[in-house]
């Protein structure tokens, strides 16, 4: 007879942080951090201040392809064009999420970029994450909610170097050491995949000596 009151679904285990080999990167991933992505995902999504941030591209502003919104503590202040830009603070969510990242990786963040890709045609293009305020090394912990999309790396001498990786929902992909500095990365855009995806990248930012 088929069981009538049928167990609650044991939770999937959260995946530890493993290595990725990449030669002169130094990149540690796990498929699946955090179990509770979805309910992580809709919170997220209705919590965070999104707006469409502005980029100078050959000279020219245009808007950014994707949603964006900065979070952190009142001292991580980054300038960039001359401009001061000051975070906004911590929603609930995002102050969870910082925490258990942080534990994860033992380093205090005290910044997060999110960022709201709506659909396929949403992208982020080749950058490094190495602004002065970062430090000579920075530690960028990149957790993935939504829609699994492709993520590359390409070093920045050696093109030969390079890694193309899925992000699902619920991963996390920590950038340290020297990967900044030798390599760039995106999020090439999808066309066939329809859902939105939330990416947060939680930095650490260290306040300018004034
Ligand atoms: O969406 C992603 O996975 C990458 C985001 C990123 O590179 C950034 O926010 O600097
Ligand atoms: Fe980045």
């Amino acid at each position: 007879m088929d069981d009538l009151f049928p167990q609650d679904p044991v939770p999937p285990a959260a995946e530890p942080l493993r290595a990725l080999a990449l030669p002169g990167a130094d990149l540690l991933f796990s498929p699946c951090a955090f179990t509770d992505a979805a309910s992580l995902f809709a919170q997220v999504m209705a919590e965070v201040a999104w707006s469409t941030h502005r980029l100078i591209l050959f000279g020219r502003q245009v808007d950014a392809p994707r949603l964006s919104c900065w979070m952190g503590d009142p001292d991580a202040v980054y300038t960039y064009s001359r401009t001061r830009f000051v975070p906004l603070p911590w929603t609930p969510t995002l102050a969870q999420i910082r925490s258990r990242v942080t534990q994860l990786c033992a380093v205090p963040f005290n910044s997060v970029l999110c960022n709201l890709y709506r659909h396929g045609n949403d992208s982020m293009g080749w950058h490094s994450d190495d602004e002065p305020e970062l430090g000579p090394a920075p530690v960028i912990a990149s957790v993935s909610l939504g829609a699994t999309r492709r993520f590359r790396l390409h070093h920045r001498q050696d093109a030969a170097q390079s890694l193309a990786l899925m992000l699902p929902a619920g991963s996390l992909l920590v950038m340290r050491g020297d990967t900044q500095r030798h390599y760039r990365h995106d999020l090439p855009k999808a066309p066939r995949v329809q859902a939105p995806r939330i990416n947060l990248t939680f930095r650490r930012i260290f306040p300018p000596a004034s």
